[in-house]
C-alpha cells in the first residue's frame, strides 16, 4: 500500500516472484472512468474507489481459489476503511506500507514513463492517506529511500515470516480437525 509512485508495483512484483504467488496490479482493476479521471488530474472519491476495491477482492479470491497459492496485491489502500474492507473480504493480510519523502516520490514519478498518473496528483494522495497506526497490527512500514535491494530484502523477510506463521496456523487447525 501507499501513495502513487511510492514503489508498490516494483515491490509487489518482486514479492510475488519470490513467493511463487499470484500478482495483482490494483491499477488493472480500475474502471476506465477512474483512469480517465486520474489522467486528467482529478483525484478519486470514496464512491469511485469502493467498486474498484470490491473487484480487486474478487480477483484475489478467484486467483487464490484456482490453486491455493498466495496472492500479492499492489493497491494504494489509502484509508483505514479501505484496508478494513480488504481484511474483511480476504482474511489475514500482511501489509507493507511504503513511505517516502514527497520530493523523492515526485522525482520518481516524473522520471517514470508511460503511466497514466500525473505527478501533480501526489499531493491529493498524501492528503487522502490515513497512515496505518500501531493498532493495525498487520502493517510493516518501509521507507523507500534505501536501495531497491535493501527494500526488497526487508519486504521479503516480512512476507516470509507471515507466510510461515500462516502455514503453521493452517496446519495446526487441520491437526485439530478445525
Ligand atoms: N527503490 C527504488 N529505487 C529507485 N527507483 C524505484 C524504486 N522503487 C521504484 N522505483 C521506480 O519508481 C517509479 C514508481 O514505482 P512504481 O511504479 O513501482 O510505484 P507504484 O506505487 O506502483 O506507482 P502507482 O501507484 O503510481 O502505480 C518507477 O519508475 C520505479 O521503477
Ligand atoms: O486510490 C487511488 O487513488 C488510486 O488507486 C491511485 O492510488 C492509483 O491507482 C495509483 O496509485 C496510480 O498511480
Amino acid at each position: 500500500m501507499g501513495v502513487c509512485g511510492v514503489g508498490k508495483t516494483t515491490v509487489a512484483r518482486a514479492m510475488a516472484d519470490m513467493a511463487g504467488a499470484h500478482y495483482l496490479e490494483g491499477d488493472d482493476f480500475h474502471p476506465e472512468e477512474n483512469v480517465r479521471a486520474m489522467a486528467q488530474g482529478r483525484p478519486l472519491s470514496d464512491a469511485d474507489r469502493w467498486p474498484w476495491l470490491e473487484s480487486i477482492c474478487a480477483g484475489a479470491l478467484a486467483a487464490h481459489e484456482s490453486d491455493n497459492a498466495p496472492v500479492v496485491i499492489a493497491c494504494s489502500a489509502l484509508k483505514k476503511r479501505y484496508r478494513d474492507l480488504l481484511r474483511q473480504r480476504l482474511g489475514d493480510l500482511a501489509i507493507i506500507h511504503l513511505t517516502g519523502d514527497r520530493e523523492l516520490i515526485r522525482a520518481r514519478m516524473e522520471q517514470r514513463e508511460g503511466h497514466f498518473m500525473p505527478a501533480r496528483l501526489l499531493d491529493s494522495q498524501l492528503r487522502d492517506l490515513e497512515a496505518p497506526r500501531a493498532d493495525e497490527g498487520d502493517v510493516l512500514v518501509l521507507d523507500i529511500s534505501g536501495t531497491e535491494a535493501a527494500i526488497l530484502n526487508t519486504a521479503r523477510a516480512y512476507f516470509s515470516g507471515r507466510l510461515q506463521t500462516d502455514r503453521r496456523a493452517r496446519s495446526a487447525s487441520a491437526d485439530s480437525g478445525a
